[in-house]
C-alpha cells in the first residue's frame, strides 16, 4: 500500500502557503517587542508547565489511597485564588496577542493550558510541522495514544496549514485513517500541507500525517480535512459583535 506522504520540498502543490512563522508565538508565548503583558504570559507557561508535571505524575502514580486524598485536598485548595479574577466564555484571555497569533490555552498548542502537550508547531515553506511527545495522560490503548488526542492533534496542524494561506478558518471535515498505534512517550512529527488543487476563495482541503521522529516516513495516522472561512454574516452570528476583542473578531 502507497503510504501518503507530504511535499520535502516548496513544490507545485504546496506554493500556496506563504514561508510565514504564526508558531512562535503558539511556542514562545513571551514574545517579544510589543508584548503587553509579558510576565503574565511567562508566568501563565509555568502555570502549564507545573500543572502538567502534576497530570503526568497523577495519571502514573501508584500511591497509596490515603496519598491520592491529601494531594485531592491540596489541589482543591489551589482553585480558590486563581478564581479571584476570572473570564468567560466570551471573553478572550487578556495574555493572547493577535500579532504573533498567540493562543495561551489552546488545547493543542497553549502552552498554559495543562491538557495541551503542547504542540510545537514550525510554518515552512509549504510544510507545517508539529512536534511533541504524548505521556500517559494521554492513553487510549495500552501504551498508546488516545484516537481522539490524535485528532485533535490533527486538526490543529491542518487548521495552521490553512491559516498559512492568510486566513484561519473552521474546520467543517475531518476524516482519519488510523494506520498504526502512535506510541507513547515517543518524540512525534505531524506534517501538513494544503494540495493546490484543494483551495478556493473561503475553502481549502489540507492533509496530515503523524509520524515518529524517528521513522518520519512511516506514517502512523493519515487525515484530510475542509476548512472553510466564515463569511461575515456567520462569523458575526458565531462569535458575535461585540464580546471578542477586535482583533479576535477581525481573524475571520
Ligand atoms: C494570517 C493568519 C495567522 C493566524 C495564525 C494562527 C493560526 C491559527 C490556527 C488555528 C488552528 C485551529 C484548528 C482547529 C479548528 C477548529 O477546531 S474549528 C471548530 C470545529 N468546527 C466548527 O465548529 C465549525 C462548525 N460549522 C459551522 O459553524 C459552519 O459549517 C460554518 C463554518 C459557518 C460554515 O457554514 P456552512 O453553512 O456549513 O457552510 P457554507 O457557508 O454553506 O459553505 C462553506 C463552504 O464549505 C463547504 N462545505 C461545507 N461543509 C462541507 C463538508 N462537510 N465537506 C466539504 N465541504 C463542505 C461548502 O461546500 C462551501 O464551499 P464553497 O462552495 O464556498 O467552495
Amino acid at each position: 500500500m502507497t503510504e501518503p506522504h507530504p511535499p520535502r520540498t516548496t513544490s507545485k502543490e504546496s506554493t500556496a502557503i506563504a514561508p510565514y512563522r504564526q508558531s512562535d508565538a503558539e511556542t514562545d508565548p513571551e514574545g517579544s517587542g510589543e508584548d503587553r503583558d509579558q510576565d503574565r504570559a511567562r508566568a501563565a507557561r509555568e502555570l502549564g508547565d507545573a500543572l502538567r508535571a502534576l497530570t503526568a505524575a497523577a495519571t502514573s502514580t501508584e500511591v497509596d489511597a490515603a496519598t491520592l486524598r491529601k494531594i485531592a485536598d491540596q489541589a482543591r485548595d489551589l482553585t480558590g485564588p486563581l478564581s479571584a479574577a476570572s473570564r468567560t466564555r466570551h471573553t478572550a484571555p487578556s495574555i493572547d496577542d493577535a500579532k504573533p497569533g498567540r493562543r495561551m490555552y489552546n488545547p493543542a498548542v497553549g502552552p498554559g493550558n495543562p491538557i495541551a502537550p503542547p504542540m510545537r508547531v514550525e510554518v515552512g515553506d509549504g510544510v507545517v510541522v508539529g512536534t511533541c511527545t504524548l505521556g500517559l495522560a494521554y492513553e487510549g490503548p495500552h501504551s498508546y495514544t488516545h484516537g481522539g488526542v490524535s485528532a485533535m492533534l490533527i486538526d490543529q496542524i491542518l487548521g495552521h496549514a490553512h491559516a498559512a494561506l492568510g486566513r484561519p478558518g473552521m474546520t467543517v471535515a475531518l476524516s482519519l485513517r488510523y494506520r498504526r498505534p502512535v506510541p507513547l512517550e515517543t518524540p512525534l512529527r505531524l506534517t501538513a500541507w494544503v494540495p493546490e488543487e484543494s483551495i478556493t476563495d473561503r475553502r481549502t482541503g489540507p492533509q496530515a500525517t503523524i509520524a515518529t521522529q524517528d521513522e518520519p516516513d512511516r506514517v502512523l495516522v493519515e487525515a484530510s480535512g475542509v476548512f472553510v472561512v466564515p463569511s461575515a454574516e456567520q462569523a458575526s452570528r458565531i462569535f458575535g459583535d461585540s464580546r471578542l476583542p477586535s482583533w479576535q473578531r477581525d481573524r475571520y
